[in-house]
């Protein structure tokens, strides 16, 4: 299979700025990628996710691999517990790589993955409990603090109901730990009980984690191709360190979202064409939004499936306030051959398609939004995947991973720092009495009482 580099269009948002803008962002963009590689950006101990694609080994990829074999053969059900960075990559590669209805279809082939430890819904865990009862199932436990509430709350239940239902000494070979090399509940639980285990790398922020066990392990569970998205991810990790800026897309990605959002794109919107890719709208939205989102700056990070939600918010993306942009992700080629049927009576009037790829009216549906949104003032990015592989989607990671990192430093805030998701934990805390929070519980009743 010939291997190419996914490709960045910019050219439908560089015509909403003014001539020579984009080449006038070299100097600040190259800079910004530089203060990367120095490791003198803000947050720089958290780099650790710039080279890691490169200097994975084969024998700690073999490790992984070996891991997902055993809970493969002993689980046919793994549930994934983690929040955030802790679970989206590896749904986003799940998902945009699996079969759409791979949970109804699956005749055991592959063990069926499910996501949990990422709410605090009574009901949602209490169905999960119950669909998993009887079934072998094992679980991924994975947070890089090892306290997150969520995660924290799903892993007690899972452990106690997998050591009920499959025995003590099973439940220890078929529960992994991914978590902090010291410290946290997860990793004092998984020292303690004998679980296999691997460590998030200090300087790794859970946003940037997928490519560590985090992700490696629940995709390789899946039986997807780790050692083929971790290439794709090295050739991007490559492409980024040597290519000038005019050929740099991570670069250039970078400088001109800076420069839409200068001109009042508050909003960005990325935007599939394959309901496969939702998740990594999810996985994007959190490593866009918890990077740039602080000092009271960055853009919103917004996303939508097409052609789905244009039936829903296609009126607002071609009409509304005009402080959007949009950023597509867009797939050359689909993995199966479907053609619009013809139909006799042809009440829907649509036999003109009749014998045309399904994938080509989705192709004219895309550059049809296209020409419609730019029309209407939305500037486009397109970012086009050759295909939905694990290779390409190697490469979309870091680019994206690397394009947020230029950005944030050219934004000038500290990207790999996430402050503001406390605030929410600390009144959480406080109203739940937790133990140390009592000044707070205190302060927090009294402006309830005075606020009813
Ligand atoms: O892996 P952990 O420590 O459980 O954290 C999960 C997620 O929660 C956050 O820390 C926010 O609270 C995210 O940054 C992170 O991805």
């Amino acid at each position: 299979m010939k291997m190419e580099m996914i490709k960045l269009d910019i050219r439908k948002a560089a015509c909403f700025l003014a001539e020579g803008a984009v080449e006038g962002m070299e100097k600040q963009t190259k800079a910004a990628h530089k203060a990367l590689e120095d490791g003198t950006s803000k947050g720089s101990d958290f780099l650790g996710w710039l080279h890691l694609p490169s200097s994975l080994t084969p024998e700690f990829l073999q490790d992984i691999k070996t891991t997902a074999d055993t809970l493969r053969r002993e689980c046919d059900t793994i549930v994934v517990a983690g929040i955030g960075g802790s679970y989206l990559g590896a749904r986003a590669v799940i998902e945009a790589l699996g079969n759409s209805f791979a949970w109804l279809t699956n005749k055991g082939e592959n063990p069926n993955i499910l996501f949990a430890g990422n709410n605090i819904g009574e009901d949602y865990l209490a169905e999960l409990l119950a669909y998993l009862k009887g079934r072998r199932f094992g679980v991924i436990n994975i947070s890089k603090s090892g306290t997150t509430t969520e995660t924290a709350l799903a892993f007690r239940l899972l452990r106690s109901l997998c050591e009920e239902e499959r025995g003590k000494e099973t439940a220890r070979r078929v529960i992994v730990a991914i978590t902090d090399a010291k410290k946290g509940a997860a990793r004092t639980t998984a020292d303690k009980e004998g679980y296999k285990s691997y460590v998030i790398p200090d300087n790794v922020g859970g946003r940037f984690s997928v490519l560590t066990p985090v992700g490696l392990l629940p995709i390789a569970c899946a039986g997807f191709d780790i050692d083929l998205l971790v290439k794709g991810a090295a050739d991007m990790e490559k492409h980024a360190a040597e290519a000038p800026y005019a050929e740099n897309i991570a670069e250039q990605y970078a400088a001109v979202r800076n420069l839409l959002y200068a001109g009042g794109k508050k909003i960005e919107v990325l935007a599939n064409f394959q309901p496969k890719l939702h998740f990594m709208n999810e996985w994007w939205k959190q490593l866009y939004g918890e990077s740039e989102g602080k000092e009271l700056k960055g853009i919103f990070p917004a996303a939508v499936d097409f052609t789905t939600d244009l039936h829903s918010m296609g009126q607002w993306l071609q009409e509304g306030e005009r402080t959007i942009f949009e950023t597509v992700i867009s797939v050359e080629q689909s993995e199966h051959e479907l053609r619009f049927p013809h139909d006799e009576e042809n009440l829907d009037g649509l036999n003109f398609l009749a014998g045309k790829r399904i994938d080509e009216v989705n192709r004219m549906a895309e550059l049809g939004t296209q020409i419609a949104h730019v029309d209407g003032g939305v500037p486009n990015i397109r970012i086009v995947l050759p295909r939905l592989d694990a290779y390409y989607l190697g490469q979309l990671i870091y680019f994206f991973e690397l394009g947020c990192g230029i950005s944030g430093n050219v934004l000038g805030v500290n990207p790999f720092n996430q402050p503001g998701v406390e605030a929410y934990k600390k009144n959480m805390f406080a109203l739940l009495s937790k133990p140390g929070y009592e000044a707070e519980s205190e302060a927090i009743r009294e402006r309830l009482k005075k606020e009813a």
